[in-house]
């Protein structure tokens, strides 16, 4: 209603905008016509005009705008649209005016200019056609009145004079129609595109601050507020706190029943995760399953005070309705966020003790501590490390035997270690997590798989060791990389050798995420010759419906169930139907982690073809482990077999 008179002047019409808006018409018309009112009775006054003409006139006014204000009131009820009651009541204006030519003689001057003004506010809200039409109208009353005050005239009437008048109405009128109705369709134009840009104003804003999924905030949006939260605090000395919340087993979630299901738990566990917080505090999704917690004004026992109420209230709440009794819980890391530190920090220490409770078990809170930030400063010096080694080469394999049911070696195991210049040879568990967690492990399997290939270059290549398998390692951010393929194609290539000697070590975790795409890897792979190998059989998601679909050629029995197979009863019969399960699909079954003569016969008898473990020798550099494949004596014990 911009330009027109305040709306809240008209508050008391309630709050139907378009009865408001229509009625504000109808009071700056009423303006329109006071003013005329007001310059005809100054006319009146000047003994221009007769006073009973000037007083029927002004009744005809009046009782026009209290019908039309009657109108206005009963639109909605007469189905009446703003475009009819404006067409109307340009109608009567042009009558009015038309009734003011006829009796006011020397006021025409007047009356026509107001005659334009009304026209123009009329035609504000009328179509161009609806504009022409009135127009036209008032050309053909104006005509019609002058031809009526000839016929009537009693005094010879000044033809010349009425004529010149007519044709300039005539052409006035045309004019400001069109005009007016050009006006209005390039205003309407205007609205329609302001509308619509303001609705896509609003889209992107909500596009750019929420997360689809859950309509939370999203992490470029609290990132920002964080940084404005920051600010805040050096100016107010609020204390503030985050923490970062993680629902547990989430990924199992999705695996089990489905992205739909898991889509109505995150959307979910946001709305219920919200109603339990206090109105000044910010939740926002951080991504995947992740979600950041802004605390203001708290300390950090108040933010545990607020998370563990947050944990009862989720764990109570139905998250998925569409599976029965699925109870979701999450995990989260607090921290106070210090002033004038950066928010990347924060959250950094948000994360890492949430990695330590999710660590000690579901359903837990940790705030961050500095032993956790000694951690933390460790981790980072292992990163910078790490990355350096990366440049540096620093890395070596070592290899151990795989041996037949005679004790034969017929493969390897390549095993990473890195040659650390302060800390000395650092076993792969000390530096493998880091490098999954950072990326580099892509950067890392690609030297290992090119150091692994040149030695099955150099075994095939020599008769005595020929027929070696080399089994490798591939971690699933590795195997999944776009050009995973090639660098194998490329480092068998380059080293000259033959793929049938290569083995990769695939875990369950390769699986979990799109299963097909792994499969059309794997067979891209087989088909140039190339094993499959499933290490640590077992230990994770064990699904039947993916191995039997799975081109593989060997699965491994994870160590931990041949420790004690001896004697617990439970391992023995998980060895038992890992080995029933692989030849029933045609598979090798390998056993890693035997230690003991004892361990080796039990799983024989059992049908395990081949054996891994210290038994028959440990990880070594390639050539140690060319010497433990050297006859030996007949005199000393085989350390194989
Ligand atoms: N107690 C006992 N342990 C035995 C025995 N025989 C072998 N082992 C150990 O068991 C691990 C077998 O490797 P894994 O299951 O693939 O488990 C590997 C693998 O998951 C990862 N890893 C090692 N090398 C690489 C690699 O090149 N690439 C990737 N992605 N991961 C690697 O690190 C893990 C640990 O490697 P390592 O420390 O070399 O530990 C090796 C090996 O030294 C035994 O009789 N008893």
């Amino acid at each position: 209603m911009k330009g027109l008179p305040h709306p809240a002047l008209f508050s008391f019409l309630g709050r139907d905008a378009r009865l408001r808006r229509m009625v504000a018409y109808w009071a700056a018309t009423a303006g329109l016509y006071l003013l005329s009112l007001a310059l005809m009775w100054l006319a009146v006054w000047r003994g221009d005009i007769a006073r009973d003409a000037a007083g029927w006139l002004s009744l005809a006014m009046v009782s026009g705008l209290a019908l039309f204000y009657v109108l206005v009131r009963a639109s909605s009820r007469l189905r009446l649209t703003p475009a009819q009651l404006a067409l109307a009541q340009g109608c009567y204006a042009i009558a009015c005016i038309v009734g003011a030519y006829a009796i006011a003689g020397p006021m025409r001057g007047a009356t026509l200019g107001i005659l334009v003004l009304v026209m123009v506010f009329c035609a504000f809200s009328l179509t161009p056609r609806r504009s022409h039409q009135l127009g036209l109208f008032a050309t053909c009353l104006l005509g019609a009145a002058i031809v009526a005050m000839r016929m009537m005239a009693a005094q010879p009437f000044p033809w010349l004079h009425e004529a010149v008048h007519f044709t300039l109405t005539a052409s006035l009128m045309g004019s400001v129609s069109l005009l007016t109705g050009r006006f209005n369709l390039l205003r309407q134009r205007l609205k329609q595109q302001k509308d619509e840009l303001g609705h896509a104003l609003s889209r992107i804003q909500l596009l750019a601050t929420r997360d689809e999924l859950t309509q939370l905030a999203n992490r470029r949006y609290m990132s920002e507020l964080l940084e404005s939260e920051d600010r805040r605090q050096d100016r107010d000395g609020q204390s503030v706190c985050l923490a970062l919340l993680d629902i547990d087993l989430f990924k199992q979630i999705n695996d089990t029943y489905g992205h739909a299901v898991g889509d109505e738990v995150l959307h979910n566990f946001a709305r219920e995760a919200e109603s339990a917080l206090r109105a000044t505090d910010v939740l926002a999704r951080w991504g995947g399953e992740e979600f950041l917690l802004l605390l203001r004004s708290a300390d950090l026992s108040l933010a545990v005070t607020v998370l563990e109420r947050m944990q009862k209230h989720i764990a109570s709440s139905t998250l998925c309705a569409s599976v029965a009794g699925l109870r979701v819980t999450f995990s989260a890391g607090i921290t106070a966020l210090a002033s004038g530190e950066t928010v990347a920090a924060g959250v950094k220490r948000a994360d890492r003790a949430m990695l330590h409770a999710k660590s000690s078990g579901r359903n837990a809170l940790r705030i961050f501590d500095p032993s956790l930030q000694a951690e933390l400063t460790a981790r980072a010096a292992l990163e910078s490390d790490l990355r350096q080694a990366l440049r540096l080469d620093q890395f070596i394999l070592h290899y151990q035997p795989q041996v037949d049911q005679d004790g034969r070696v017929v493969g390897a195991e390549a095993l990473v270690r890195w040659q650390h210049p302060a800390r000395g040879l650092l076993a792969p568990l000390e530096f493998i997590p880091l490098a999954e967690e950072t990326g580099l492990i892509v950067q890392l399997g690609e030297i290992i798989l090119r150091q692994a290939c040149r030695q099955l270059a150099q075994w095939q290549a020599s008769p005595a060791t020929a027929g070696l398998s080399l089994a490798v390692n591939v971690s699933a951010r590795q195997f999944r990389h776009p050009d995973f393929l090639q660098l194998v194609f490329d480092a068998l290539a380059q080293n000259g050798a033959a793929s049938e000697g290569l083995e990769l070590e695939l875990t369950e975790s390769v699986l979990v995420d799109d299963i097909e795409d792994t499969i059309g890897k794997m067979r891209r792979l087989k088909q140039e010759g190339v094993r499959f190998s499933l290490d640590d059989f077992g230990t994770g998601y064990s699904s039947l419906a993916y191995l039997k679909r799975l081109p593989l050629d060997q699965l491994k029995i994870d160590r931990s169930f041949v420790r004690d197979i001896l004697d617990d009863g439970n391992d023995a019969i998980i060895a038992r139907s890992i080995i029933a399960l692989g030849r029933n699909l045609g598979l090798a079954v390998i056993a890693e982690g035997v230690e003991a003569p004892e361990q080796k016969a039990f799983l024989e008898t059992m049908g395990c073809g081949r054996f891994q473990g210290y038994l028959f020798g440990r990880p070594a550099p390639a050539d140690a482990f060319a010497a433990l494949l050297q006859p030996k004596p007949a005199s000393a014990p085989s350390a194989i077999g």
